[in-house]
């Protein structure tokens, strides 16, 4: 007798010659949908998850948290997880309780690909491989991160603009443009917040055109607290490369330029947006936070290398910018080879060394000098965060997800680790240079820890806030550790029922700053509801108008 699943034989593979054909709501057979990444497309709302131990009684707030997560299947079969629609997770935490909320971000491009119930857009910023009847269409997925400014919450991918959200009800408002203030047609997904004076810095790379086009043109903002943009400075870069973190000190800005390269040529070939380049250097571009003007920025390189994410960032007593993030000693992005290469593999990648480099910048430098990391410590990992009350200061303590491949693992229950073998939580601190480390296990593996600060504590006082992937039964745990004390292991696992997707990037927001908002946003209120994007941006109106 045949089981019912041999019916799958009767059914037309939905991909040819790499090609979506016809309409069926059918994935790829390949490992960006299967096993623990498969598709997950859930919206909805648990009350009350299922918790072992207890949830510190102080904590009061949402974990706002992003993952990738295509509504349809790709047009292209090789699409990349990066391409997943973005769905916001929101954790609120009160009184030892948990509740579960989970929305798409309801982006112009998922509108279209809703009304059409299909994917209209192709591959990974390449807008010549999109259907026609989306030209002109802001093609971003929203998909990276997502924070909080002034009583909303923006998810942000730097190929597009924000998308505004409601934070209690995970509505979308609708693209956000700062009232006008912000019209490049690419934001980065890494805004730093001044903790001192309320101001959100942020950038744009390849902000010349339409965002997707190779510009090498980088716009850098600033907005106060009060939401009134202060600053905007125009730069160029050497060439059309990844800036995808940033670092702040009091007085700069610096731009990690990865060593991933555009070409105009290859897009409009139907290629990938970025290829890797073994022979360039990896750059940083500095520039002042105030009165920036396009000659002001200082270009210094090292060798090649491959960006991670930014920790800290501060001027020391020399008034030199000490910048530290993770360097990767090859291409991070296997799916982005070489021009003349094909993709190489998930496993490759998992062998790259993934170290903490300080680097102590001469902010005055000379142009094209070559510098030399202060320090490399091999904390093997990736997802650096700190506690943000510390941006632009100097700071002790920082957190990453750690690879550590001497532990013991289960390939036969779990196959290769979907997304990078994080199976240790790092804390790290420079003065004392400790290590201090949670192995989640040999069947589990965690995404991006978050810092909860503790009312009035010092540096560090707090919790650490982190999904953990359990590999083998295919389902997301959340646990909730001493950020002081990793070792001494959770606090709380909170369980979902179900599995979520391989996410990026999180945020803890108290709940007295949510309400508070909250009111200032009322019709009625000091500030007034937040208001979406009024008017297209530049290309849209003169490339399709
Ligand atoms: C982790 C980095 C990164 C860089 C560019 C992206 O588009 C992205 O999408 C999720 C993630
Ligand atoms: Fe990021």
């Amino acid at each position: 007798m045949a089981h019912i699943y041999e019916v799958a034989n009767l059914v037309e593979y939905p991909y040819v010659d790499g090609r979506k054909k016809g309409d069926q709501v059918k994935f790829p057979d390949t490992p960006v949908f299967q096993t623990f990444n498969a598709p997950s497309r859930l919206e909805g709302d648990i009350f009350d998850l299922e918790i072992d131990g207890t949830i510190p009684p102080e904590i009061n707030g949402t974990f706002y948290r992003i993952q990738p997560d295509h509504r349809f299947p790709p047009l292209f079969e090789e699409d990349i997880h990066f391409s997943g629609d973005g769905s916001i997770t929101a954790i609120r935490i009160q009184n030892g309780h948990a509740d579960f909320k989970q929305r798409y971000v309801k982006t112009d491009r998922f509108r279209a690909e809703t009304a059409a119930r299909k994917s209209l857009f192709g591959k990974y910023r390449n807008p010549y491989t999109d259907s026609e009847s989306v030209k002109g269409v802001i093609r971003t997925v929203a998909n990276t991160n997502i924070t909080f400014w002034r009583g909303m919450l923006l998810a942000s991918k730097e190929d597009g603009p924000p998308y505004a959200m409601d934070p209690t009800t995970l509505e979308t408002i609708g693209r956000y443009d700062f009232e006008g203030q912000v019209q490049s047609p690419t934001f980065t997904a890494h805004p730093k917040f001044d903790p001192d004076t309320g101001e959100m810095i942020c950038f744009a790379y390849e902000a010349g055109g339409n965002g997707n086009d190779g510009s090498c043109d980088i716009v850098v903002y600033t907005i106060d607290a009060n939401g009134k943009k202060t600053e905007e400075a125009w730069y160029k870069s050497p060439f059309c490369g990844m800036i995808h973190d940033c670092g702040i000190s009091k007085n700069y800005v610096v731009l990690p330029l990865t060593p991933l390269k555009c070409s105009i040529d290859r897009l409009k070939k139907g290629g990938n947006h970025w290829a890797w380049d073994p022979n360039e250097s990896q750059w940083y571009g500095i520039v002042p936070r105030r009165g920036g003007k396009p000659e002001d920025i200082v270009w210094l390189q090292s060798d090649n290398g491959f960006h991670g994410h930014v920790a800290g960032c501060y001027e020391n007593e020399e008034g030199q910018v000490v910048f530290d993030l993770t360097v990767a000693d090859g291409n991070v992005f296997f799916f982005f080879p070489p021009d003349g290469q094909d993709a190489s593999t998930l496993n490759a990648r998992n062998r790259l060394q993934s170290i903490t480099h300080r680097w102590v910048f001469d902010p005055k430098g000379k142009t094209g000098s070559h510098v030399k990391p202060e320090i490399r410590w091999d904390t093997s990992g990736e997802f650096s965060r700190i506690d943000d009350r510390f941006v632009t200061k100097k700071y002790n303590h920082f957190w990453q997800a750690r690879i550590d491949p001497t532990r013991e693992y289960d390939a036969a229950k779990c196959g290769s680790p979907a997304g990078g073998l994080f199976n240790c939580l790092g804390h790290y601190t420079w003065d004392e240079k400790s290590e201090d480390v949670l192995w989640a296990g040999p069947r589990a593996t965690f995404q991006e820890p978050t810092f909860i600060p503790k009312d009035g504590g010092g540096e560090g006082e707090g919790w650490i806030i982190a999904l953990v992937n359990r590999l083998d039964i295919l389902r997301n745990d959340i646990v909730i550790v001493d950020a002081k004390n990793l070792k001494g292991g959770p606090l709380a696992i909170i369980h979902l029922p179900l599995k979520l997707r391989l996410g990026l990037h999180g945020n803890f927001v108290d709940q007295r700053e949510i309400e508070g908002w909250q009111r200032r946003r009322e019709p009625n209120g000091e500030v007034g509801p937040a208001c979406p994007a009024q008017k297209p941006l530049a290309w849209q109106l003169n490339d399709f108008a």
